[in-house]
């Protein structure tokens, strides 16, 4: 758990040894605090050297003991003991140094850092904040604002960026142990005056208190309703005015205020969610660590819209090369243009030089005849898709991989183009590609498992989080979105504004409100898709189709032009694009269609709002893991956090679903069905019902539970 060995002489080095991450464990504590007894109390040790196994320093504490009874030498005091040793004692960072393991580094005495190596510290990503002196120790090196700007946002830097901001003292090319090691026998007799970090004064700007305003209007404003960014505020607000004692102090009762918040648990239950989805299965048995995905060298990607634009950025961006290919000349131009823009945007914020060369532009199918994968993302349209899944079948190779970024279109009808159904998959990128973390990796019935391995592995390299999920309308993300989208419709029919539906999702921590998100991507988008549907019918307003309840009311405005931001007005009035602003037509078109269809307007509180847009979806995930359309609970919350603003700190709708209480949920969806029984989404999973009937056991084991049924089916 921590190695000791003396080298050089009269070097102590201790190597912390827990893979893959060397996380900071129980056992590792108690391996540092053994091994450092061990080095100052070693006469022939002039000075010590910490580093980590495989390459690695330390990825922060172990989160998998988080939740747990937690034993072992706690960090703070560890951390302590180190800094006010007598021997000077440095960090050797490769790999990455992080949380905790940042805070070990910054207790020595000097920290040597590998040019390719990452530090951060991202507890408040998991509804944390540094508590092991980071909140203290950082801006005493770096000053506040930089401590601010990293400890609110959790972001991991370049060793490059520490140097400039005091984190480390030197970086080097060549192995930060053996750096370390020599640096370390050349200050063995170097007074450490000056190099015990808690020492030093915390450098105040003159204006601090508008600092720290401005800090906490920040987090507040951009992390909706989280807690933990304000408790780091907070927590740096003390390293600014008070001792470095009492700022530990008042480090250790913030972090007790967030240890054991239901945000830290969501959070962490996110973590590991994002890490599981990528242990993917399939109903047919096919597992992720059963089926070998193809290594992808050459791709292309058809179709140069927004999202054939962002795909092939981030297909470049990986590394890879690809054939770009749009019919016609001038829409070509105009997005290698555009693509190149992008690149060069991004190698400015990336570092390095844009992949410019990797990429090669055509108007002709031909050109791709000898590309081990395509990504397809033409106009959504079935009749175009087809016949174009029909030619690359005649002109790829037959091993080609042939991918469809669709959103909703039935991945077999595609496939049954093909002359090998077995390599087409769904690769669902989410707009805007290059940037959207969320990859919906959709299999057909014939996708084989190499298929589906090769796309979630080419969505890893693209750095995605590839979900695994199976075939019907709308895959995960957008089949949930409909319930939703359907009952905010049906609020304003029945006397809800927009502005209030948006306020009460806003409140529970949605960056965008269903109707602003509308607006954004577009009335016209959501229009043509239940044109697609068969749902709309010009001109008609009749609220009822394929004998369900429907509102006309986004077709209405369709028919009135209003597409959103696009046309300066939709739900709300844009007078500069993207401020969303209460538009006085829209309340009097909604009296006037209240009135045309006898609809009583009444009071509707927010508690309804979030009851039947968020039941009603966190039923159709019900649904979805009913039917195996995704594998668990936790695919459906890594969908929904990454790809369509479910608030991070409520871990996801099933994890948010499983903190209600099922009981509760299902109750809910049984009374408004009661209200509305024309709203079939809102009739209870016949799977709810059965968790709730074997007493709603915690979200872990509902995957147990499902196979059992699926089992029987
Ligand atoms: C006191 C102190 O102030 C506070 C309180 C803290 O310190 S709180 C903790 C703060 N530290 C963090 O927030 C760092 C979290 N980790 C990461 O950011 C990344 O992991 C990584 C380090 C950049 C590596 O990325 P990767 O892409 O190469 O591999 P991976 O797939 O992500 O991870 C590889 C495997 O390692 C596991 N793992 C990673 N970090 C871990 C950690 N800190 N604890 C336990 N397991 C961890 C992860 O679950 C996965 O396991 P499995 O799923 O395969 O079984």
């Amino acid at each position: 758990m921590a190695q000791y060995s003396r080298v050089s002489g009269n070097v102590g080095l201790i190597t912390l040894q827990n893979p893959p991450v060397n996380a900071l464990s129980a056992a590792v504590r108690q391996g540092i605090v053994d091994t450092v007894k061990r080095a100052l109390g070693d006469p022939e040790v002039k000075s010590v050297v910490i580093c980590g196994q495989n390459g690695v320093f330390c990825g922060g504490a172990d989160i998998r003991e988080f939740g747990t009874h937690m034993t072992g030498p706690p960090l703070v005091p560890m951390i302590h003991a180190i800094e006010m040793a007598d021997k000077p004692v440095v960090a050797a960072i490769e790999g990455v140094a992080l949380g905790g393991g940042l805070e070990l580094a910054l207790g020595c005495h000097y920290r040597i850092a590998h040019t390719k190596a990452k530090v951060g510290l991202p507890e408040v990503t998991l509804g944390l904040l540094p508590a092991a002196g980071g909140t203290q120790r950082l801006p005493r090196l770096t000053g506040l604002p930089a401590a601010i700007a990293l400890i609110t946002t959790g972001r991991q830097i370049t060793t490059a960026e520490a140097l400039k901001l005091s984190i480390v003292d030197q970086v080097t090319d060549y192995s930060a142990v053996d750096t370390a090691v020599k640096f370390a026998k050349s200050v063995a007799e170097r007074s450490l005056d000056g190099r015990r970090v808690s020492e030093r004064p915390c450098p105040c700007p003159p204006d601090v208190d508008a600092l720290f305003e401005a800090a906490m209007q920040k987090v507040r404003q951009s992390a909706r309703g989280a807690i933990a960014p304000v408790a780091c505020v907070q927590a740096l607000q003390a390293a600014a005015t008070m001792p470095y004692a009492l700022g530990m102090q008042r480090e250790k009762e913030l972090m007790a205020t967030l240890f054991t918040s239901g945000q830290a648990r969501a959070l962490q239950y996110s973590f590991f969610a994002q890490r599981a989805v990528g242990r993917w299965s399939l109903p047919s048995g096919a597992r992720w660590d059963g089926s070998k995905p193809r290594p992808i060298r050459k791709t292309a990607v058809i179709g140069l819209g927004t999202m054939g634009r962002g795909i092939t950025v981030s297909l470049a961006q990986a590394g890879l090369s690809v054939i770009a290919v749009e019919a016609q000349e001038k829409p070509l131009k105009e997005a290698q243009q555009a693509i190149s823009g992008m690149l060069q945007r991004g190698a400015k914020r990336r570092g390095g030089a844009p992949p410019l060369d990797l990429i090669t532009y055509s108007a002709n199918l031909q050109a791709v005849a000898d590309v081990d994968l395509v990504i397809e993302a033409v106009f959504e349209d079935v009749a175009l898709k087809k016949q174009l899944f029909q030619h690359l079948s005649a002109i790829c190779k037959p091993e080609a991989f042939l991918c469809t970024n669709t959103s909703a279109l039935d991945i077999d009808l595609l496939a049954s183009q093909s002359r090998h159904p077995e390599l087409v998959v769904g690769m669902h990128f989410f707009a805007p590609a290059h940037v959207m973390k969320l990859l919906e990796v959709v299999h057909g019935s014939r996708s084989s498992p190499e298929a589906v391995a090769t796309a979630m592995n080419l969505g890893k390299q693209m750095g995605k989080v590839g979900v695994a999920v199976g075939n019907c309308h709308g895959f995960v993300g957008n089949r949930m979105l409909k319930p939703y989208l359907e009952q905010g419709l049906f609020l304003l029919e029945e006397g809800a504004t927009p502005e209030m539906v948006d306020g009460a999702l806003e409140e529970f921590g949605f960056a965008m409100g269903l109707f602003r998100m509308s607006d954004l991507s577009g009335i016209d988008v959501g229009w043509r898709v239940r044109k697609g549907e068969g749902l709309v019918q010009p001109g008609a307003s009749v609220r009822v189709r394929q004998g369900r309840r429907y509102s006309p009311l986004g077709d209405l405005l369709y028919e009135q032009g209003r597409f959103g931001q696009k046309t300066g007005r939709g739900w709300y009035r844009y007078d500069n694009r993207h401020e969303a602003k209460p538009d006085p037509w829209l309340n009097n078109f909604l009296e006037d269609y209240r009135a045309r269809h006898g609809l009583a307007a009444r009071r509707i509180e927010c508690q309804e709002v979030l009851e039947r847009c968020l039941y009603t979806l966190i039923n159709e995930g019900f649904r979805i893991l009913e039917e195996g359309i995704a594998a668990g609970p936790e695919d459906i919350d890594v969908i929904y956090v990454l790809g369509y603003g479910w608030p991070k700190h409520r871990g996801g709708p099933m994890y948010y679903a499983s903190m209600v209480g099922l009981i509760k949920v299902l109750e809910r969806l049984e009374h408004y069905l009661r209200a509305h029984p024309d709203v079939p989404s809102l009739q209870p999973c016949s799977l709810l019902r059965r968790l709730v009937a074997s007493g709603s056991p915690p979200i872990h084991k509902w995957r147990k539970i499902i196979k059992k049924t699926q089992s029987h089916l």
